[in-house]
């Protein structure tokens, strides 16, 4: 990541203008794959259920945090029907803005929209019982995201998970000069992870996407 370090200010500024001409539609916010958002949130669901509920050592489902939301995909159908109550935070006003109709009637039950890029955003102290990062940690410095992952763990209420999906290369830092990203190699973002002073309760790797694309992992934090 070195050569991103040296510019970091176009890393971010590049990848906020790609998001602004993208769609806000679900296609989107896939990079074209919105076929595979289905198979996504089911898996997502499998993965939480492991973790939701009421006994001993169970996550609450007060209230949970979708971070680089876009139009609020993962909100609409994974959160929005677990969790009371959703915030959203995503760079791009625009996705925000489409959100609020996206969302339909449960829409009412989002508490914030907070516009502001992760690697500025300070997440409230104790809030959040789930806090979900999806596809987009490549858009963040190695620094950033292990500062961002420690105001996340200061974020949880108790039980409370950090939950990380995202696309995993095969070795070592891949950079795309076209949004402006980096996808990382699984050993890399558990070193990312454990710096931030975090540990990874349980992973997996998303069954059923389409081979041409990066395998996905999940990894549940606290
Ligand atoms: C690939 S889309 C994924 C959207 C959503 N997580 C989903 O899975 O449907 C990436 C999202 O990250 C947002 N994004 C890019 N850079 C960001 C940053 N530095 N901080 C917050 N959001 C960012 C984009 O605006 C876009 O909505």
């Amino acid at each position: 990541m070195g050569d991103i370090v040296e510019d970091q200010a176009s890393f971010y500024s590049n990848a906020e203008d790609y998001w602004k001409e993208v769609a806000p539609t679900v296609d989107g916010m896939l990079g074209g794959y919105g076929s595979i958002s289905s198979i996504d949130i089911n898996g997502s669901k499998a993965f939480l259920k492991k973790f939701l509920g009421e006994g001993e050592g169970k996550t609450g489902t007060g209230c949970a945090l979708d971070c680089g939301a876009g139009i609020g995909r993962i909100t609409k159908r994974l959160l929005l029907p677990l969790f009371r109550t959703v915030d959203l935070v995503d760079v791009t006003k625009e996705f925000l803005d489409k959100a609020r109709s996206y969302l339909g009637d449960d829409g009412k039950r989002v508490g914030n929209y907070f516009c502001c890029g992760l690697q500025e955003f300070v997440p409230e102290a104790g809030r959040y019982d789930v806090i979900w990062i999806q596809w987009v940690i490549g858009h963040l410095t190695d620094d950033h995201l292990v500062d961002f992952l420690q105001r996340c763990q200061k974020a949880l209420r108790p039980n409370g998970l950090i939950i990380i999906k995202d696309n995993v290369s095969y070795e070592g830092v891949v950079p795309d000069e076209v949004d402006s990203s980096v996808c990382r190699d699984l050993d890399i973002v558990r070193r990312l992870v454990g710096q931030a002073g975090l540990r990874i309760v349980h992973e997996e790797q998303q069954l059923n996407f389409p081979k041409e694309i990066y395998q996905v992992h999940t990894l549940a934090l606290r």
